[in-house]
């Protein structure tokens, strides 16, 4: 059974280029596995007020953590588990230019000379990519006798929220797909690489070839200069090495590649099973992998003084970033039910590695200098909530054929036997599901229910008791007085219609009329489209699309049209509708936190305003408004993010409408 695993968190500062043009004020205690934060002048007390610190698993002191002890520190232990048959993360975080790509890739320089790249990844300025495969190709040379290990590698970027394969052009890496694919490359005579998760997933022969192939994604990755880093990595990098071992089974005694790496045999050990068992999982496979996550720095425009392209990605970085941020705080909330891994493509990526199935490490790269004592609170901040985030790592068995057959059977058995039970509970609880057609009293009382829930203040509330769905008859009654209401009304203007009665013909012929115009609440742009997002649920939206669709509206059953094929609906409620559902939710809920975020902006702003105007001394004025201007800028990323979760939820409320709209018949 999986084990609650905390993320393990180190601090890792730059080491300062110049002690004298900044003045010291973080102090990066090592003993105690401290960051401190002090401000000693007081223009640093302007941007710090009070003085801060922070606890992490350990603080890599600069200037006395070598690359090789910033690796067994941080990533051996992780890369050790991997080869033991567990997931793991190594990722790096930081704001621009504080030193992640010279974590996880070393001291790249001029990536267009093969060969100072090739010396480098030997020397000591190697990062934690190259020691990783180091290890790995140790622990596969150390192998116990009969262990088959195959070692496989894939390299994506995700530049501007698009994922691009960073070994293999011409793979469509854009869609997160689980598919895999294999066979023969006619033209190379080598084997044709697996596509895993969209990107090409190459088998790696030796050391050598796995440096040739991470050489080639560092030439390919969008890199620029700006003013506080000369080569900095404007997309997320992610490099995978997925490790598959066969196993002898264990009457020979043998474990996973785990030997000689200093790792505990946990394979061989934490397995307890019989002699039996054991037999009948001769041939087992073990399969994991380790994704070592180098982050785009987050900047501030205002001091990268980034412009057009530039800006648009560091945009899309800060945005994604942001969407990282909300899942870090999502997963450490114990009140929330939905985790929003899927507003953008890194969050996609990295689900495993925050909350899944995964031995994680987070390294927060940060700079002393007191020119950056903002960015360095920020990345500290996130590296402690990072704390919060338990995830549960399992050793990845994968059954062989015989296994998954008898499993595929056990599952049949107890489907069916689920079945039985729920048919006995419903005769025995004699439970109030409507099967038979409703009459019109039951009509008149279900309208009464849906106009209450369309008249009420709490749109977002799925709570309210006509969604609480009791039967299909159930669903397909309330999308027929919401589609009799709508008809006569429009959303936001509801009085109540003539209800539809049993006899009248709720489908027939007649189109929506147009929609109302949408009302604001007073608080801001962003507040009527929240309402029209939060309304979006298993009712609204197949009626709603009624309307966007063209007229493609679900049809029921005495309308003279289609019927809601049960089986079909109760399959699309649990499998696609039930991810686009939670999608939904988690997008207006970020749309909801980000809105109350920026109106916090705003009011900070108007304050900084007056106290622009009332101040004479022109010093201060020139660092209020710098400080506005950063505020601004914050706000104007808060409403394009808001943008882009309403976007998510409008797509998200288009697939339901269409997926709806097709379980009727
Ligand atoms: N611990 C360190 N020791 C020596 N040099 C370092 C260290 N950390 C960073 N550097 C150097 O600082 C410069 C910036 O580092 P790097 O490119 O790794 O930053 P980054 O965080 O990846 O930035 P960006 O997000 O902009 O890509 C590089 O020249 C790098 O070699």
């Amino acid at each position: 059974m999986a084990v609650d695993v905390p993320v393990r968190v180190f601090a890792r500062p730059r080491p300062r280029e110049d002690e004298d043009a900044y003045p010291e004020c973080l102090e990066a205690q090592v003993d105690r596995d401290e960051v401190w934060i002090r401000p000693q002048t007081k223009e640093q007390a302007k941007m710090c007020p009070t003085d801060q610190n922070f606890v992490f698993d350990g603080v890599l002191a600069e200037n006395q953590t070598t690359q090789d002890q910033v690796y067994s520190r941080c990533a051996e232990k992780v890369v050790s588990t991997v080869l033991e048959g567990y997931n793991g993360t190594v990722m790096c975080y930081g704001q621009t230019g504080a030193g992640k790509t010279y974590t996880m890739s070393g001291k790249v320089g001029d990536i267009s000379n093969l060969e100072a790249f090739h010396a480098m990844s030997e020397g000591p300025h190697r990062g934690v990519m190259q020691r990783t495969v180091e290890q790995v190709f140790r622990a596969q040379k150390q192998a116990a006798e009969g262990v088959e290990m195959t070692l496989r590698m894939s390299y994506i970027e995700i530049y501007n929220d698009i994922v691009h394969d960073l070994i293999q052009e011409d793979t469509n890496s854009t869609a997160l797909r689980r598919s895999v694919s294999s066979g023969q490359d006619a033209n190379r005579g080598a084997p044709k690489p697996q596509i895993r998760n969209g990107a090409s997933c190459h088998v790696v022969t030796s050391r050598d070839h796995a440096m040739e192939l991470l050489h080639l994604g560092l030439r390919r990755r969008q890199v620029a200069s700006h003013n506080l880093n000369r080569d900095s990595s404007r997309s997320h990098a992610i490099l995978t090495l997925y490790v598959t071992q066969r196993m002898p089974g264990r009457r020979q005694g043998a474990a996973p590649g785990a030997a000689g790496n200093g790792a505990p045999d946990s394979y061989a050990k934490r397995s307890e099973r019989s002699r039996e068992e054991a037999a009948a999982s001769e041939g087992e496979r073990v399969q994991s992998r380790i994704d070592l996550v180098d982050l785009a720095g987050s900047e501030r425009l205002s001091k990268t003084q980034s412009s057009g392209v530039h800006q648009s990605e560091a945009q899309h970085i800060n945005k994604s970033l942001s969407f990282l941020e909300q899942v870090i705080l999502a997963i450490g909330d114990p009140n929330r039910d939905h985790i929003p891994y899927r507003t953008c493509k890194l969050t996609q990526f990295l689900r495993e590695s925050l909350g899944g199935n995964s031995y994680t490490v987070f390294v927060a790269n940060i700079r002393l200098e007191s020119a950056f004592v903002n960015e360095t609170v920020r990345t500290c901040r996130f590296a402690q909530r990072m704390q919060n985030v338990k995830n549960s790592p399992i050793l990845n068995v994968m059954r062989q054929d015989k296994d998954i057959s008898r499993y595929i059977q056990s599952l049949v058995d107890e489907n069916n036997h689920l079945k039985q039970e729920l048919a006995l509970y419903d005769s025995l609880s004699q439970a109030s599901k409507e099967y038979d057609p409703y009459t019109d009293e039951q009509r008149e009382a279900l309208l009464d229910q849906v106009l209450r829930y369309l008249r009420s203040d709490n749109w977002g509330n799925n709570d309210f008791a006509p969604l609480e769905f009791v039967s299909v008859r159930h669903i397909k009654e309330i999308i027929l007085q919401c589609k009799a209401v709508f008809r006569k009304t429009g959303v936001p203007s509801i009085e109540r219609p003539p209800p539809p009665l049993a006899s009248a013909d709720p489908g027939a012929g007649d189109r929506p009329g147009p929609p109302s115009p949408a009302r604001g609440n007073g608080h801001g742009i962003a507040d009527e489209e929240v309402r029209d997002a939060s309304c979006d649920d298993w009712v609204s939206s197949p009626m709603r699309g009624g309307a966007e669709d063209g007229g493609r509206e679900p049809r029921s059953q005495g309308s003279g049209g289609g019927v809601l094929d049960a089986a079909k609906i109760e399959q699309y409620k649990e499998g696609e509708g039930k991810q686009l559902q939670e999608a939904l939710e988690e997008n207006r809920m970020l749309v909801k936190t980000k809105k109350k975020e920026s109106v916090m902006l705003a009011k900070q702003m108007n304050e900084i305003l007056k106290r622009i105007k009332a101040e004479d001394d022109k010093g201060l004025v020139q660092s209020l408004k710098a400080e506005y201007r950063e505020l601004h800028q914050d706000r104007a990323m808060l409403l394009s993010e808001i943008d882009h979760c309403k976007n998510l939820a409008a797509e998200c409320q288009r697939k339901l409408i269409e997926g709806v709209t097709e379980c009727f018949q």
